[in-house]
């Protein structure tokens, strides 16, 4: 099911800027050099490219701030620079490029997330690499995934891939910011990314990076889950994809926990937002991890926001646990009538028939794994 040479390679600002307000182009050739060598060894690549919004501020001649809109504004004028930088360094070794520019609702409505699916598989198919950037001149805050780290995350599910590389301008994830605490550690490998790690990740250190390390610790979670391996690294190290594939270069790897999930599970994973909260009791908590069951109405004890039948909603234990996610088989109104009844009772309590899982097993994911 997973092809295992498919990487997703990720540039942050700090990488393709090498620390400068402009993109630093001997590091976009080192890079493509490394990308090329990547590819002669026989994996696919699919490139993740940060860097519109830093190549659009050093093409506009007046200085701007760093607004929403004005950062959307700058993201417009450097796509075009940031992709015929790619497109001219690739072709140099023959190499054809593409730019896909993506925004949640992309992945999040199922009939986009295939269509951008079948593309990316195409693109590959025809040796092309795809390089994505978020359509940030569109991306409002309804539609924006916001940040790199979780678009990656995104397209590593999408392509299919077994490992996702971000690089930026650390080693990894250390115990501390090493902008701040130059005595931090480098933590090399993580089974599973848990509060106690997410308390360790602060925000980019830079003006121009987005998320930081907190953004590449929910990225390198969700790939995790989707059974993906991920990698964070120094893009500035020499020769570093080669040395990340061969576990060479000091580096953070997330290990892959989970087998990889069934196609539709992953879309659950990555693209739709969750609308709503259910709460349920401990014989539900019990059922859906140790015995992979759908969830029952009797399980349900309460429910939080605003949602229609087949939206995603986030399941919760009593403590405030997340369980799993899943697309609900009963709106919000309909829930606070047949929360804790037994399923046969269901359709006299909502006088129609209905289906009789409020999340059924083949629509859910589950995010926790050990009670
Ligand atoms: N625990 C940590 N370990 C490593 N880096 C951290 C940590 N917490 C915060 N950071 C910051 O995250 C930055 C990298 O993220 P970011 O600036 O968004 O880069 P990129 O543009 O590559 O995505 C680092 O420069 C560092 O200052
Ligand atoms: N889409 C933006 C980058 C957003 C982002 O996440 O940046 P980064 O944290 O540097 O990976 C751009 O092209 O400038």
């Amino acid at each position: 099911m997973m092809n295992k040479n498919i990487v997703v390679i990720k540039f942050g600002t700090s990488v393709l800027t090498a620390g400068k307000k402009t993109l630093n182009k001997p590091r976009m050739v080192e890079l493509v050099r490394q990308c090329v060598q990547l590819k002669n060894a026989g994996y696919q690549l699919v490139l993740v490219s940060s860097g519109a919004v830093a190549a659009g501020r050093s093409q506009l001649a007046k200085q701007c701030g760093s607004s929403l809109k004005e950062k959307q504004m700058l993201a417009a004028i450097g796509q075009g620079q940031l992709i015929h930088m790619w497109q001219t360094l690739f072709s140099l070794y023959d190499i054809s490029v593409a730019q896909m520019l993506l925004t949640r609702a992309d992945v999040e409505h199922r009939d986009r997330y295939l269509t951008a699916r079948d593309t990316l598989t195409e693109l590959l198919y025809h040796d092309v690499v795809p390089i994505i950037n978020e359509n940030d001149a569109v991306s409002s805050a309804e539609i924006t995934v916001g940040d790199n780290d979780n678009l990656s995350a995104m397209v590593a599910i999408l392509a299919n891939a077994n490992k996702l590389i971000l690089l930026t301008d650390q080693s990894g994830l250390f115990t501390a910011d090493p902008r701040n605490s130059p005595d931090a550690e480098l933590i090399s490998e993580v089974y599973k990314v848990d509060d106690e790690l997410r308390a360790l990740a602060g925000g980019s250190g830079s003006s121009l990076g987005t998320g930081g390390m907190a953004t590449k610790l929910q990225a390198a979670d969700i790939a995790q889950r989707a059974g993906i391996e991920t990698i964070i690294a120094k893009g500035s190290e020499s020769d570093v994809i080669t040395q990340v594939i061969n576990n060479d270069a000091p580096n953070t790897t997330f290990l892959r926990f989970s087998a990889p999930l069934e196609g539709r599970k992953k879309w659950l994973l990555s693209g739709p937002k969750s609308t709503g909260t259910l709460i349920i009791d401990k014989g539900a908590c019990e059922a859906l991890i140790n015995h992979g069951a759908s969830l029952l109405a009797k399980g349900v004890t309460s429910s939080q926001g605003q949602f229609k039948r087949g939206d995603l909603v986030t399941v919760k234990d009593q403590n405030g646990r997340i369980i799993a996610k899943g697309l609900c088989g009963f709106s919000d109104s309909e829930l606070s009538v047949i929360k804790g009844c037994h399923s046969s009772q269901i359709e006299a309590e909502l006088g129609c028939k209905s289906s009789h899982e409020v999340l059924h097993r083949d629509d859910m994911v589950l995010l926790e794994y050990v009670l």
